[in-house]
């Protein structure tokens, strides 16, 4: 499969709409990443909200520019709460996003992440088992093959963007967003990404930002990615070590600019 590359001019250009207007962004994420994604959203330039109560999250949803929505610690009465934010989303037309946290060998938050994409999320942005696995939901036995490549893991994606009709994103040393037609491809980053709870889910978060206004989806999604990708490449030059690299995230995701992209990006 031939990958288009997102260009660090169009990454960038993306990057200034989103911070230009400091979108408001609804998460219902997981009590593990709560503070840690509210900072990335502040440290970027864009404004978190966790509104959390089920009185609360259809009103909220419906004036957010963009809801994330996160299953890494789902409980019954916060599945209750996302199915009331989600419907108002969609009722408003506010974009949304699904992090798919651990989908697969657990039932009670597999079986919601089916239940959530009937409601056709906007965008999902998992890493490779969790794609996988929710391609496999949604293919309904037409088989993801089962090889641990990120050629599988493209593959997956495809297949759950085509059947959601949503942009999906599969992260990992190399992130791919695809639209079920086109394939973006970003290699940037840091393993210590890995190191540090919460930044796949704050991505995610950061993703729901970048969809605000955006006028291609895909593109927007992939710069979002990118974003993330190309601070932590930046903070892992300055804080080699996974505390202080937490830290130095925070610092690069607000210093980041167009320009950094252009220079990382090729
Ligand atoms: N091996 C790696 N090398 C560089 N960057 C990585 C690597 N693995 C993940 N990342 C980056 O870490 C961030 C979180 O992605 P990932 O680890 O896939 O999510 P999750 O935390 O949900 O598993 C993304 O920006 C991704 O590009
Ligand atoms: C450790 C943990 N346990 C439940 S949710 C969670 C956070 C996962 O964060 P991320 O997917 O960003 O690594
Ligand atoms: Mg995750």
């Amino acid at each position: 499969m031939t990958y288009l590359s997102l260009s660090g001019h169009t990454a960038g250009r993306e990057l200034n709409r989103v911070r230009a207007t400091a979108p408001l962004v609804h998460c219902l994420t997981n009590s593990v990443v709560t503070n840690f994604t509210a900072n990335v959203l502040l440290a970027f330039g864009a404004a978190p909200a966790m509104v959390v109560a089920r009185e609360e999250v259809a009103d909220f949803a419906a004036i957010a520019g963009a809801l994330s929505v996160n299953v890494g610690t789902l409980t019954a009465p916060q599945a209750e709460a996302i199915r009331l934010a989600v419907a108002s989303a969609n009722q408003a037309g506010t974009p949304w996003v699904l992090d798919p946290v651990a989908a697969g060998p657990l039932a009670f938050r597999t079986d919601f992440c089916r239940e959530l994409l009937d409601a056709r999320p906007t965008a999902i942005r998992g890493n490779a088992s969790e794609v996988r696995a929710l391609a496999g939901l949604a293919s309904a036995g037409r088989g993801v093959d089962s090889q641990d490549s990120s050629e599988a893991a493209v593959d997956a994606a495809r297949a759950l963007a085509e059947r959601c009709g949503a942009v999906v994103a599969v992260t990992g040393a190399v992130d791919y967003v695809t639209d079920g037609e086109r394939v973006l491809a970003i290699a940037a980053g840091d393993p210590l990404l890995t190191r540090v709870t919460g930044t796949g889910c704050s991505l995610s978060a950061l993703v729901a930002a970048f969809l605000v206004g955006a006028s291609d989806r895909l593109i927007a999604v992939a710069s979002a990615c990118a974003t993330m990708a190309v601070a932590g490449g930046l903070a892992a030059d300055h804080a080699p070590m996974p505390g202080r690299f937490a830290v130095a995230l925070l610092d690069q995701l607000s210093l980041i600019d167009s320009a950094a992209l252009e220079g990382a990006l090729s």
